[in-house]
C-alpha cells in the first residue's frame, strides 16, 4: 500500500505527542512531526515552504492556544492562533489538494443546554479561547469546505500538563484540595483520540461522511469534581498517591477565574459513533491507563 503523509502541526502538545506515539501502529502512514518552532502556524511563509517541502496528502492540526484564562488577557495572540492564521492553513491545504483534519474544542458552546450538544447545534463561546476557536471553525469551513473539524474535550494524557496530571501533584503536596462539581463535561484520553484520527485518515473514504464537523469523547459525563474522585482513588491504586486527601467540593464562581467555563458542554458522540461503526470506550477505563503509563514512568524513575 502507498504511504500515506500526514504533516502534524503542534507536534509536541498532548495531542501532537499522542499521534506521533501511534505512528509504530500505522505503517502504513508517515507522520511528519511540527513543533511550534519548526512551523510557527502563525507563519505563512513558513507554512508554503513546509508544504511544498514535504508535499503531504493531510495536514493535522493539534496547533492551538490552549490556555483559557490566559487568552482573556492575550485574546489578541488567541485569535491569530486559533483563529484567523487557519484562513490561511486551509487555502494554502486546499490549492494543494491537502485534507485538513482540524482540532476544536466543547469550548464553543455556550453550556446552557442539559443535553448533549449535536455537531449542528449553535454554537456561542462564553470566553475568549472558545470564541477564538469558533472562529477558526468558521474560516476554514468557508475556505475549504472539504475540511474536518474533530471537536474533543476535557483532553488528558500522559504527556504535558494536563487535569490529570495537576490533580496528582496536588494530592501528593497538600492534605485537601478543592475542585468544582457545577461544570459538566466527558474527559478525553488524547491517545483514543489519537487513533481515531489515524483511523479517520485510512479509512473515511469508505464512509457515508455527510458532516464535516465531527465530536470525539470519550463516553460517560462528570464534573470535575468526579474526575478527581477518580484519579485520586486510581492514582492510589497504581501507587501515584501515597495518602489520599480530603476532596472538598467547589462551586466556579468562588474559584474567581479569568474565564468564564460552560456549565455543560457534554458532546454528543452519537453520530460518529454510528458512521464509522465504532463504539468510545468510557473515560473511567481510559484514565486507568493513562494513570497505569504514568505510573510505570514513576517507578522506572
Ligand atoms: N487540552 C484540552 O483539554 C482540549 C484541547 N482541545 C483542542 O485539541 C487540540 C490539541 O490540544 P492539546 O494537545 O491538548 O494542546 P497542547 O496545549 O498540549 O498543545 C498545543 C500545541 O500547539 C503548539 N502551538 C501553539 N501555538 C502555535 C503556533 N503558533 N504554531 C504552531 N504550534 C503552536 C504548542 O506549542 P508550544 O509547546 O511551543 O507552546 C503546543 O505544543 C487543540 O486544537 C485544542 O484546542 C479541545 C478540547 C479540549
Ligand atoms: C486544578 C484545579 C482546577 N479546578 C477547576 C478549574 C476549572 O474550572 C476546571 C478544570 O481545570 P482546567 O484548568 O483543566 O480547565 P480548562 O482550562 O477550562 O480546560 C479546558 O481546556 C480547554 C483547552 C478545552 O478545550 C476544554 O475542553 C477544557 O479541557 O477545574 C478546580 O476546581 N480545582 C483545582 O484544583
Amino acid at each position: 500500500m502507498n504511504q500515506i503523509k500526514v504533516l502534524l502541526t503542534g507536534a509536541n502538545g498532548q495531542l501532537g505527542q499522542s499521534i506521533t506515539t501511534l505512528q509504530a501502529n500505522y505503517t502504513n502512514i508517515t507522520i511528519i512531526p511540527q513543533s511550534s518552532k519548526e512551523l510557527d502556524i502563525t507563519d505563512r511563509a513558513q507554512l508554503i515552504n513546509t508544504l511544498n517541502k514535504h508535499k503531504p496528502s493531510y495536514l493535522v492540526n493539534a496547533a492551538a492556544y490552549t490556555n483559557v484564562d490566559k487568552a482573556e488577557s492575550d485574546d489578541n495572540l488567541a485569535i491569530i492562533v486559533n483563529g484567523t492564521a487557519l484562513e490561511d492553513l486551509a487555502s494554502e491545504c486546499k490549492k494543494r489538494a491537502i485534507t485538513l483534519l482540524h482540532i476544536s474544542t466543547d469550548y464553543v458552546f455556550s453550556g446552557d443546554q442539559s443535553t448533549p450538544y449535536n455537531p449542528n447545534d449553535i454554537c456561542n463561546p462564553i470566553n475568549m479561547y472558545g470564541k477564538s476557536k469558533l472562529i477558526g471553525e468558521k474560516l476554514i469551513l468557508n475556505t475549504n469546505p472539504d475540511s474536518f473539524i474533530i471537536r474533543t474535550s476535557w483532553v488528558f494524557s500522559e504527556f504535558k500538563s494536563n487535569f490529570v496530571k495537576t490533580i496528582l501533584k496536588l494530592t501528593n503536596e497538600k492534605n485537601s484540595i478543592s475542585v468544582v462539581d457545577d461544570q459538566i463535561g466527558r474527559p478525553t484520553y488524547a491517545s483514543d483520540l489519537a487513533k481515531f484520527i489515524l483511523d479517520f485518515i485510512i479509512n473515511y473514504k469508505t464512509f457515508d461522511i455527510k458532516n464535516n464537523i465531527i465530536h470525539f469523547a470519550n463516553s460517560g459525563n462528570c464534573s470535575w469534581f468526579d474526575f478527581s474522585q477518580k484519579i485520586i482513588e486510581y492514582g492510589h491504586k497504581l501507587k501515584l498517591i501515597h495518602n489520599i486527601p480530603y476532596l472538598q467540593r467547589a462551586k466556579t464562581h468562588h474559584l474567581n477565574l479569568k474565564a468564564q467555563r460552560p456549565a455543560y458542554s457534554v458532546l454528543n458522540t452519537a453520530d460518529t459513533e454510528k458512521v464509522f461503526n465504532i463504539k468510545i470506550r468510557n473515560w473511567e477505563n481510559a484514565l486507568y491507563e493513562t494513570l497505569n503509563i504514568l505510573a510505570d514512568e514513576y517507578h522506572y524513575e
